[in-house]
């Protein structure tokens, strides 16, 4: 069973971060939230730049720039979901975003990281990396009602039926989609 630890400060007005059961933290609207809310933004805890001329992979990278980080900042690091049981491999492969579509810029981020998984229709709020301020910026996709989970799809696209669906995302992040969506038992997205 996942260890959950002492949920940490917001970094929004608009939701509290709690203990969510298997889950583990999560984010959980404080008020009514109008669709296209800018709900918080920040810049990346540890972020790399992937090469792939320079001959170095990118675990190689991740370990470098980790052991580059001050000391609070690597206590921090390990402290999100995968960090107690897998260091920084498993905080790195549970919690990194792909900022850029050819895949070489990924990131951590602090407070992004504890927003929680939702299947495609399930979710209500997105990201968008703004590199010209160096920021990842979380912003409601439609109207979320007051003790909603907020929560966004961690891949574009799963309309492959809620076995499969749970399938991928236990191969990839290496958890149980709980999901509104795949707990409705449907698979209505095909
Ligand atoms: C990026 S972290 C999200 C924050 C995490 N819950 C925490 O406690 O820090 C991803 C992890 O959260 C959990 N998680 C996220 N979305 C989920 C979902 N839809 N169903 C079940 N667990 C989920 C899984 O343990 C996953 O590996």
């Amino acid at each position: 069973m996942a260890i959950t630890p002492t949920p940490p400060p917001s970094p929004s007005p608009y939701f509290k971060i709690t203990g969510l059961g298997e889950k583990g933290l999560g984010a959980i609207a404080t008020s009514t939230i109008p669709a296209n809310t800018l709900l918080f933004s920040e810049s990346p805890l540890l972020k790399v730049l992937h090469s792939p001329s320079s001959g170095i992979d990118k675990a190689e990278q991740v370990s470098a720039a980790f052991t580059a980080l001050p000391a609070h900042s690597q206590t921090l690091f390990l402290s999100l979901a995968g960090g107690a049981e897998a260091g920084v491999e498993g905080a790195w492969k549970c919690n990194n975003f792909m900022l850029t579509t050819d895949g070489l810029e990924n990131a951590v981020f602090a407070h992004a990281s504890r927003i929680n998984h939702s299947c495609d229709g399930g979710e209500n709020a997105y990201w968008r990396w703004e590199g010209g301020k160096g920021r990842i910026e979380f912003w409601s996709g439609k109207r979320v009602e007051e003790g909603e989970e907020i929560t966004h799809c961690y891949r574009p696209d799963w309309r492959m039926g809620t076995g499969n669906r749970r399938l991928a995302l236990m191969g990839e992040y290496g958890f149980l989609c709980g999901c509104v969506v795949c707990e409705a038992g449907v698979d209505d997205l095909l």
